[in-house]
């Protein structure tokens, strides 16, 4: 585990070192750089290897990249703002522009993208529309510590939400999320989580989920979830 977490950490400095070694541009073309990577960067698929992903994690990967050829399996992509029409579906419910300024939303970014490559959430879903489950791969990096050398369990939570989220579709909030922290996740591991939609009862939607080693041996956590779909009739702030 050690000796992953390593390697990816050699392979983010080696990156950074590309760039912090790269030529500076003029003052005057920094702007317009800034601007077009930003760009870039906003509409990057994430849900993709990049260089801090350990072998487990692409191993995992490429597996269930198999499993979407016949059509049973999907890749869900993730970027770092919502798409313009979740952000409509959202404003629907949350349209008091006195809560957040228009220049501070334009900033908004989902947190879990907001880390550089390796440090923090490096994830992907897959998702069996079928059988209503998703499976994410998920390597907590060395940013997400708690308990020196251990994921922190609020980096497990926020994983295990999006994971159960990922089961549903369309304008929904999470109403109850409960844990069960059974085993401490080592830094830098991948675990795997599996959720599955349960039960759909009017606008509530009961899912759950378990956290395992890739080797399936570890139960890490186990846990369920109540998300509610939400009523247009109602604003919710
Ligand atoms: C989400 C984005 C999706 C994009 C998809 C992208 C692709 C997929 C990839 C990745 C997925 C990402 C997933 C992200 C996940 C992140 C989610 C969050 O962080 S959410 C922030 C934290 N949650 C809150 O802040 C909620 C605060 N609470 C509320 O706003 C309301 O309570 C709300 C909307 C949950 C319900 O309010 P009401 O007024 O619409 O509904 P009422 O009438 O109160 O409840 C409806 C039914 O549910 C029960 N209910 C409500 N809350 C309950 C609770 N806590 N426990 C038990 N039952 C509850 C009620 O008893 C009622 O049941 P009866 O219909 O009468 O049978």
């Amino acid at each position: 585990m050690l000796r992953s977490c390593t390697a990816g950490l050699r392979s983010i400095w080696a990156l950074r070192g590309r760039r912090e070694g790269a030529p500076r541009l003029s003052m005057d073309l920094q702007p317009a750089r800034r601007l077009f990577s930003t760009e870039k960067v906003i509409h990057k698929d994430w849900a993709l290897p990049n260089p801090s992903w350990s072998k487990d994690l692409k191993l995992l990967f490429d597996q269930f990249m198999k499993k979407c050829e016949d059509g049973s399996w999907e890749r869900l992509p993730s970027y770092k703002r919502r798409s313009t029409q979740e952000s409509e579906d959202f404003k629907t419910y949350f349209l008091d522009p006195k809560l957040v300024e228009e220049e501070r939303l334009s900033q908004a970014q989902l947190f879990t993208r907001g880390f550089e490559d390796g440090l923090g959430f490096e994830y992907v879903i897959f998702k069996n529309n079928d059988e209503k489950r998703t499976v994410c791969l998920f390597q907590g990096g060395p940013y997400l510590q708690g308990v020196p050398g251990l994921l922190h369990g609020g980096a497990m939570a926020t994983m295990i939400d999006i994971a159960l989220g990922s089961c549903t579709g369309g304008a929904v909030m999470t109403a109850n999320l409960n844990i069960n922290f059974k085993r401490p996740v080592p830094l830098c591991s991948v675990v795997v989580i599996n959720s599955q939609l349960d039960k759909l009862e009017g606008r509530k939607l009961f899912l759950s989920c378990n956290v395992r080693s890739v080797d399936e041996k570890t139960l890490y956590s186990e846990a369920t979830g109540l998300f509610i779909k939400l009523d247009p009739e109602k604003s919710s702030t």
